[in-house]
This record gives structure tokens, sequence and C-alpha cells, in this order.
């Protein structure tokens, strides 16, 4: 089949084979984060920013879930992000597509070499920090073993100046001397293990900052992260009984 492939869809392949074998990996493997600029390129960076736009512009973007406190407060100021959900096939989100296909292939040249099965992701999660000096505080994405194990996340921010729209993600690499600072730049993808190697936080923003973020779960820890899940209902729904 390969012949039958046009020669531009071969050559991007094979761009991402090496991205993948040549850059990817062994930053996760050394150093646990990697990020690469010029992702997409201009044109198709520039269409998945418009649709964010759109989707943000029609409102579809709401604030981030946050479990309310047994108070009923909500901690705003905990996380300040405009959060939606898509998978792509959605009207309007086929750049969106396009991207998370590119980024799926991605990730699969490099699951064999990570030592890792992955063999499913989340939905896409856009995010909008509105510019109102919101952010993100320090976290973990999976400190308990919920089965995600590489977190992407592709910014879409052009002319973004840190120094005056500050939005920084901080990356605290776990046991390093040092923290990764990393502008959310247009058209560039962000990669890193999602465990407790990698607490980050989004430093407060004064610009509009999207990004778009998917999870990729590790097949086993997905299952045993599942199993767990079911005893602990299966446990509740015993207790709740008289
Ligand atoms: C919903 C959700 C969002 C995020 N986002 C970030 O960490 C921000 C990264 C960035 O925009 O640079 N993390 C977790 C663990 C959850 Br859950
Ligand atoms: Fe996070």
């Amino acid at each position: 089949a390969q012949d039958k492939m046009p020669f531009l869809q071969h050559a991007l392949d094979s761009q991402l084979e090496s991205l993948a074998l040549e850059q990817v990996v062994p930053a996760l493997l050394d150093r646990g984060f990697f990020y690469v600029d010029h992702f997409l390129g201009d044109i198709a960076g520039h269409m998945v920013l418009g649709q964010v736009k759109r989707m943000h512009s029609c409102g579809l973007l709401n604030d981030g879930q946050l479990a309310r406190r047994s108070d009923g407060v909500c901690r705003r100021s905990i996380r300040g992000d405009q959060i939606t959900w898509v998978n792509g096939t959605e009207r309007g989100s086929e750049a969106v597509n396009f991207l998370l296909t590119l980024i799926d292939k991605l990730i699969s040249l490099c699951v064999g070499r990570l030592g890792k099965s992955i063999r499913a992701r989340s939905k896409a999660m856009v995010a909008c920090y509105p510019g109102n000096g919101a952010g993100y505080v320090k976290h973990v994405d999976n400190p308990n073993a919920d089965g995600r194990c590489v977190t992407c996340i592709y910014y879409l921010n052009k002319n973004w100046n840190a120094k005056e729209h500050g939005g920084l993600l901080r990356i605290f690499p776990e046991g390093k001397p040092f923290v990764a600072d990393i502008e959310p730049l247009f058209d560039r993808l962000l990669i890193f293990w999602s465990d407790r190697r990698n607490p980050h936080e989004v430093q407060p923003s004064y610009a509009t900052r999207y990004a778009i973020t998917v999870w990729y779960f590790d097949s086993e820890e997905r299952a045993e992260a599942k199993r767990k899940f079911r005893d602990l209902t299966a446990n509740s729904q015993e207790g709740s009984s008289p």
C-alpha cells in the first residue's frame, strides 16, 4: 500500500517517524518531557486556532469544572481556565481532528520504545485562560495511577511574550534541581509523562491563552484502575444496602 500512498503523505509519515524516534523517545526517557515547534505548520496551525476561537466566541468554553468544596465555595482562583471537550468529529472541529490524528500517529510511533502499551486516549480538552491573571495551581495530572501515562498539549498563542503576558507552563521535574519554563507558543506541541514525575503549574496569564490537551492511557494501568474503581463502587453498594 506504500506505493499507493501519495508522496506527500509518505514524506509526512517519515518526518513524524524521525521526530518520534530521534527526538521524542530519547527526551521522554532522559528528561521526561519534550516540546517541538512548528508541529502543524502555519496554515494548518491557523486553521486550528480559527476553530478554537470560534468555539470560544460562541460560548462553548465553560468555566473549568471544579469539585465544589463542602461549603459550596468554588475555588475559581485555583483553576481559571474555561474548557470544552471535543472528539474532533463535531462540525467546526475538522482542523482539531487533523491535529489529533497527527498526535495519535506520533505517539503510536513512540510507544514500542517507551515500554508502554498505549491504545487509547481521552477526548481533546480545549482550554482558554481568559487573561484575567488566572492560572492553574501546581499539580500532577495523574498522581494515583488512573491510567493516564502521557500528556500532550498543543499551544495556539501567536506573539506570546511571557514577560508581558505571563502564562508560562512551569514543570518541576521530580528530583531535578531545575524547573522548565515553557512558553505556550503558537504551533508548539508539548509531551510529558502524566505521573508524579512532572508536577506543573500555569502561571497567571494576562492575555487570552489557548491550548488543546489529550491524555494517552497505558492499557494495563487503565484496566487496573477500572478494576479498582469497580471494586470500590461494588463495596460501597454493599455498604449502602441495609
Ligand atoms: C483539566 C485539567 C487541565 C490541566 N491543565 C494543565 O495542567 C495546564 C497545562 C497548560 O495549559 O499549559 N491539568 C489537569 C491535571 C487537568 Br485534570
Ligand atoms: Fe495538568
